[in-house]
C-alpha cells in the first residue's frame, strides 16, 4: 500500500506520530480497584505490590477487575556499528545464530515463551551474518547493522523512520491477536554499549556511571568501553537535548523499534512489561518522547547491569523482581508475567469480607 492511500498514520511519513500523548488511564476504575482491594478477605495492603499491580492494571485496562491472560513477546534483533570496537565479550555473529536459536526453541525467551502461553514474534531489523528464512521470524532488514556511533550517527532520520514503525506495526499485530499485555525483548550484540550511551546521554550522566560488563568484558574491555562511550557522549552533545536525534545518534535499531512499540502501546492503550536494561534504555527515550507513555509501563526486573538503577529511578517505577538477571530476550518480562496473571486473579477472585462473613478490623475510636 502506498503511503499516500493508506489509513496507517506510521506510514505517512516522518515520526512526528511518536511525540502525540499517551491514552488517559481510567482513574474511576483504579478507584473502584482500590476500594475492591480494601473489601477483600486480608487485612489492608497485606498482598503488598500484588495489589498495586492489580491497581494499575485496573486503571489501564478500564475496568475494576482487569485480567492479563495473553501477553505478546516480540523479540526485536539487530546488529550494532561499534561492536567492532571491541565492546562485547561474544562475536558480531552470535545475534543471527540466536534469532535461529529463538525460531527453533533452544533460547531462553523460547522456553518461558512456551511456558506462560504467550504468543512470541521474531523481528530481524538487520544482522551481519545471514539468518536463514523460517516462518517465526520476520525480516525487516534496515542495514546489516547500525554505523559506529563512536564515529558518526548510529542511525539515518530515515532508518529511525523505519525501526520507530516496525516497533508499532508489532503493537498492530499483537492488538489483532487480542494480546492484554505486550513484553518488548532484544538481541544484539553490543547493545549494551548502544544503550548504555542513549541512557546516558537522556539523563545527561557520564559513562563511568552507568556503564557495565555486559555479556562479560573483562576489566580492560570495560575500561574501553567507558572511553567510547564518553567519546560518543561529546561528538554528539549537541543532539541530546532532542531525544529523537539521540535515538539515532546512539541508538540500534532493536533499540529504536522498542521505543516505537513502548509509544504504540501508550498511545494504544496495551499495558506494556519492560524487560531489562536495553529494554528500560528505550522505555525511557520513549518516555521523553511521547508524553504520558510512563502510566502504561510496568517494570518486569531489577537488571543486573549496574547502569539499570539509573535508568529505572528516572521512569519512576520499581521493578517487580530482582533476580539478578542480565540476558535480555524479554526473559525478565516473561518471568515476571505469571505474577501479573496472579495478581488479576487474586483481585478478581477473593472473596470480600461481606461474601465470606469475615470479620472486618475493628474501628479505631
Ligand atoms: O537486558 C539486560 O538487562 C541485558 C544486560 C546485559 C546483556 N544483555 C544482552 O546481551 C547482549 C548485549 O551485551 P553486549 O555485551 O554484547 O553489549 C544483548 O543481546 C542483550 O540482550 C541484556
Ligand atoms: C549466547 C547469548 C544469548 C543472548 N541472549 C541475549 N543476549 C545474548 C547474548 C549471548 C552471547
Amino acid at each position: 500500500m502506498s503511503p499516500s492511500n493508506s489509513t496507517d498514520p506510521h506510514a505517512a511519513g516522518g515520526i512526528d506520530w511518536c511525540r502525540a500523548p499517551a491514552a488517559a488511564v481510567d482513574l474511576n476504575a483504579r478507584e473502584a480497584a482500590i476500594s475492591r482491594q480494601g473489601n477483600l478477605t486480608k487485612p489492608p495492603g497485606a498482598l503488598g505490590r500484588l495489589e498495586d499491580i492489580a491497581i494499575q492494571l485496573a486503571a489501564l485496562q478500564g475496568r475494576e477487575t482487569p485480567g492479563v491472560d495473553r501477553a505478546w513477546i516480540s523479540v526485536f534483533a539487530a546488529d550494532h556499528g561499534v561492536a567492532a570496537a571491541g565492546v562485547s565479550a561474544f562475536p558480531q555473529e552470535v545475534t543471527a545464530q540466536m534469532i535461529a536459536n529463538m525460531a527453533t526453541g533452544g533460547a531462553a525467551i523460547s522456553v518461558l515463551a512456551k511456558r506462560i502461553g504467550a504468543e512470541i514474534e521474531l523481528i530481524d531489523l538487520g544482522t551481519v551474518a545471514p539468518v536463514a528464512p523460517h516462518p517465526m521470524i520476520r525480516d525487516a532488514a534496515i542495514a546489516p547493522a547500525t554505523a559506529n556511533l563512536a564515529e558518526g550517527p548510529a542511525m539515518s532520520p530515515v532508518q529511525l523512520e523505519q525501526a520507530l514503525g516496525e516497533g508499532a506495526a508489532a503493537v498492530e499485530r499483537a492488538r489483532a491477536s487480542g494480546a492484554e499485555l505486550y513484553i518488548a525483548g532484544e538481541m544484539g550484540i553490543g547493545n549494551t554499549t548502544a544503550a548504555t550511551a542513549l541512557a546516558a546521554g537522556l539523563l545527561g550522566r557520564p559513562a563511568a556511571e552507568l556503564v557495565g560488563p555486559g555479556t562479560g568484558l573483562d576489566h580492560a574491555g570495560l575500561t574501553r568501553k567507558r572511553a567510547l562511550i564518553d567519546a560518543a557522549l561529546a561528538r554528539h552533545a549537541e543532539q541530546l537535548s532532542d531525544p529523537a536525534a539521540a535515538l539515532a545518534c546512539l541508538g540500534g535499531f532493536e533499540i529504536a523499534a522498542m521505543a516505537g512499540a513502548y509509544i504504540a502501546c501508550a498511545q494504544q492503550g496495551l499495558p506494556a512489561l519492560v524487560d531489562g536494561f536495553i529494554s528500560s534504555a528505550a522505555a525511557l527515550a520513549a518516555c521523553r518522547l511521547c508524553p504520558g507513555a510512563a502510566d502504561w509501563m510496568l517494570l518486569a526486573h531489577a537488571s543486573a547491569e549496574p547502569g539499570h538503577q539509573a535508568i529505572v529511578a528516572a521512569l519512576g517505577k520499581q521493578p517487580l523482581l530482582d533476580l539478578g538477571m542480565r540476558l535480555g530476550e524479554g526473559s525478565g518480562a516473561a518471568a515476571a508475567f505469571p505474577l501479573l496473571r496472579l495478581a488479576c486473579q487474586l483481585h478478581a477472585e477473593m472473596a470480600t469480607f461481606a461474601e465470606a462473613g469475615v470479620a472486618e478490623k475493628a474501628r479505631e475510636a
